[in-house]
């Protein structure tokens, strides 16, 4: 990497990748040089995009002289790279051997960061240089800068986001117009929000990788994906959805990760949220993110968290503070605008989470039964919030004991906060019990901070 910026030769970018959002953000360099390099203070220049096929068919077209199919020798003329590949090879090495030779790297993959982030980080601090992925999470929304930046004074305790705009959609489909899961995702995929295979999205794992990327920054410790608990929304059903909605709550798929005094707990699930929380307006295929910080309390950010055009936004963001720094280069050491020293924070099992449960199941119908489930909860130290006999209740309150006969009787409890390993014992007892026909869903609840 040459200092170009210094000596008034323009910065020279190269491209890795002119898929969905490398083609926006190689359109902008080339229509918007001017404005980019305005909003820089010194000239901006992309030098080349690496691709698979320079022939291949691309919506926006190209200029010739730009592709190439040689990653290695872009990767070394830029002054600043810009991996938009996906997947971790040959990312990961192309970014390394950036990093290694001081060579600034901008990045929307998640799916590397989640597994090798605290090692490229290292990369980075070795060398001195700037390596941004504001991207990778949340897509066009400001939230790894303020977190990292705006928020470095503070001390943050908890982040719960809606991560994966997919499984938004899917979700929120079930609850607006009560279709079953393989058709929201049908739906989903006919629309382009998902893939042709879900997996990625629908069991979770895209919105593991970005707990760990949240993880990381909120908490300053190397997280990776193998320290999130991860489940996905493949076994919610309509049912649990309407179930949810009569009692006031909607489910989301959540990124949590949250502070304790013996560690961090990162965990991705489906998540019951009352009608009136924030998160719970969050529609169609949008994220959000809530973060809670000591000094500043709660925060929302939300906005596009996919696609090629909103997602180039934040690379180019990314693209202009990089750029802004390596011009300044003498003025403001690069070492300084790291995320500071990493701090020694265990990952806890999520058996040591403290959150609620919504547990729904069908008891038979006879004196004493309730009684006997709620010693059970006793037992496990577990007490109850609420608990509603729908099919029993009239819409008066007053107890219909004649359907409770007929129906025989699904009772819903709603658990206070307990160890999340003592919830999960209850229900295992639960089900054990000769009075319960069946569980017939057990969901986390998030109330209040
Ligand atoms: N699409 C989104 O909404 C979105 C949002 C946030 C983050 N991201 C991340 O941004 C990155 C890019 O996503 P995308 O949607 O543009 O993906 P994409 O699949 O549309 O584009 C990737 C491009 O890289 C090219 N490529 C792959 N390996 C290559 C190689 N060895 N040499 C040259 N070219 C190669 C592919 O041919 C493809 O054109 C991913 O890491 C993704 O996770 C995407
Ligand atoms: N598959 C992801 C893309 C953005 O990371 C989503 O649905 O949100
Ligand atoms: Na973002």
């Amino acid at each position: 990497m040459s200092n170009a910026t210094a000596s008034g030769e323009p910065l020279k970018i190269g491209l890795l990748g002119a898929g969905n959002v490398g083609a926006q953000v190689a359109r902008t360099l080339v229509e918007e040089r001017e404005l980019i390099s305005s909003r820089v203070g010194a000239p901006i220049k992309l030098i080349g995009i690496a691709v698979r096929d320079v022939q291949a068919p691309r919506d926006w077209k190209i200029p010739g002289e730009l592709l190439t199919t040689d990653a290695e020798a872009l990767v070394d003329q830029a002054d600043l790279i810009i991996e938009l590949m996906g997947g971790l090879e040959p990312a990961g090495a192309l970014i390394e051997r950036a990093l290694r030779s001081g060579t600034a790297v901008v990045t929307g993959n998640k799916a590397l960061l989640a597994v090798r982030g605290g090692e490229l980080s290292s990369f980075a601090a070795e060398s001195g240089a700037l390596l941004r992925f504001e991207a990778s999470v949340g897509g066009a929304i400001p939230i790894l800068r303020p977190i990292q930046e705006s928020l470095s004074g503070d001390r943050i305790t908890k982040v719960m986001g809606i991560v994966n705009g997919t499984t938004n959609y899917i979700l929120d489909q079930m609850d607006s117009t009560g279709a079953a899961f393989d058709d929201a995702l049908a739906e989903a995929q006919r629309l382009g929000y998902a893939e042709s295979d879900p997996t990625a999205d629908v069991e979770g794992h895209d919105a593991a990788a970005k707990a760990a990327i949240l993880g990381a920054l909120a908490f300053h410790a190397p997280f990776s994906i193998d320290d999130v608990y991860c489940e996905g929304i493949t076994a919610v059903s309509a049912a649990d959805i309407e179930a949810a909605a009569a009692s006031g709550y909607v489910i989301k798929l959540l990124a949590i990760v949250e502070k304790n005094d013996d560690g961090a707990i990162l965990r991705v699930h489906p998540t019951l949220l009352p009608r009136t929380h924030p998160l719970a307006s969050v529609r169609g295929a949008f994220n959000a993110v809530f973060v809670v910080a000591e000094n500043a309390g709660e925060l929302m950010f939300y906005g596009q968290g996919a696609g090629g055009l909103p997602t180039s936004s934040a690379i180019l963001g990314d693209v202009v503070s990089v750029a802004r720094r390596l011009h300044g280069d003498s003025a403001h050491p690069v070492s300084a605008d790291t995320n500071g020293k990493w701090e020694s924070v265990r990952a806890l099992p999520v058996d040591e989470a403290r959150t609620q449960y919504y547990i729904d199941m069908e008891v038979a119908d006879r004196e004493g039964v309730i009684a006997e489930v709620a010693q059970v909860l006793a037992d496990h130290h577990v007490s109850i919030e609420s608990m509603r006999q729908p099919g029993s209740v009239s819409i008066d309150g007053e107890v219909d004991t004649e359907a409770a006969r007929v129906r025989g009787a699904v009772v819903q409890i709603v658990t206070h906060l307990a160890r999340e390993k003592d919830l999960h014992d209850t229900v295992v007892t639960l089900k054990g019990l000769d009075v319960v026909r069946a569980v017939n869903s057990v969901l986390r609840v998030e109330v209040e901070q």
